[in-house]
């Protein structure tokens, strides 16, 4: 069953669009990561599928339903990142005991057993916890609560690297014993590559990637060679990227679709397969140099 489906989705701002002309759909009982640059429209994206946003244009529908104001997609989902706030007259122990009466599939056990295992204070509100705390609460909350739809925007923030292995572990965990459609943020694609089934890269608020992360894995391949070799041979590629230059040697990013004995046809270039957050780079990036071209054009001195 699809959850989510979107076609040209806008949501303008005043100043300018969060989002634009996205297109996807996402299936029921998968895990996507949404993946892109900052700026590029993520939390936009997640909060208009959440329902706290108002579309500017295009279509959403959320079980079925455009979210926004809808009672339906409110009561099957849930939205969660680090500014998610709580009154500070309730404690971390208060809210577990009130998420468990909004929420029909809450596992009371679940969340203690992970509070405990994370020692997070339960006598005081979340202003009192520390931002790693206050986000391991916050995925606590959303592990426990086994809503249909689940939002996590970056909920790793603030956490060690320990609390952050365990945090997908858990997920991964519960998620397999409980299968629900979970979409989750994250700048850190080889934190969650093993975790997500499918992957949504998008930059400057368009969809540039929605593929099993299989497939993502290999989306394509890098070839270098002596220059001129290269030069020739990719004039008929589907080119990604060019790297830069090491000395006479060139390497280029394309796309991937070959066989065995096209490689062997290639003579001397050398294949080699690209990560899935190294193609997410080349693919958002941006044609004005890098960070040293800064430096290198300053006018000072
Ligand atoms: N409330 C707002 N009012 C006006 N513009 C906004 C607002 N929220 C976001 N934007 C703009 O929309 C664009 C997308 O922002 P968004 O927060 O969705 O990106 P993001 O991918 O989640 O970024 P990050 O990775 O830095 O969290 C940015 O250009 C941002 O400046």
């Amino acid at each position: 069953m699809t959850v989510i489906e979107c076609s040209h989705l806008e949501k303008r701002y005043s100043g300018g669009a969060g989002v634009k002309d996205a297109d996807f759909t996402i299936q029921e009982n998968t895990i996507t990561g949404i993946v892109g640059r900052n700026g590029s429209g993520k939390t936009t994206l997640m909060k208009t599928i959440a329902g706290y946003l108002k579309v500017t244009g295009g279509e959403i529908s959320v079980f079925g339903e455009n979210p926004f104001n809808s009672l339906k997609v409110s009561a099957n989902s849930m939205y969660l990142d680090e500014y998610t706030m709580f009154s500070n007259a309730l404690t971390t122990k208060d809210i577990l005991h009130h998420h468990s009466r909004f929420y029909p599939n809450w596992d009371a056990q679940l969340a203690q057993r992970l509070a405990d295992y994370f020692s997070i204070p339960m006598r005081v509100g979340t202003d009192y916890l520390s931002k790693g705390q206050k986000n391991t609460f916050y995925g606590i909350l959303g592990l426990a609560a086994r809503c249909p739809l689940t939002i996590f925007d970056e909920p790793t923030t603030g956490m060690d690297a320990s609390v952050r292995k365990d945090f997908y572990r858990a997920l991964l965990k519960d998620y397999l014993a409980h299968p629900r459609t979970i979409l989750i943020s994250s700048h850190h694609l080889d934190e969650i590559d093993e975790l997500i089934e499918d992957l949504l890269l998008i930059d400057g608020g368009r969809t540039v990637l929605h593929l099993p992360i299989e497939g993502v894995k290999e989306y394509a391949m890098a070839v270098s060679g002596p220059a001129g070799e290269v030069k020739n041979w990719s004039a008929q590629q589907d080119v990604i990227a060019h790297l830069e230059d090491q000395g006479s040697i060139s390497t280029v990013i394309v796309k991937n679709h070959f066989t065995a004995a096209e490689k062997a046809a290639a003579g001397g270039l050398r294949f080699t397969p690209v990560s899935a957050s190294d193609l997410c780079v080349y693919l958002t990036r941006r044609n004005i140099g890098g960070i040293d071209d800064v430096f290198s054009n300053s006018q000072h001195g």
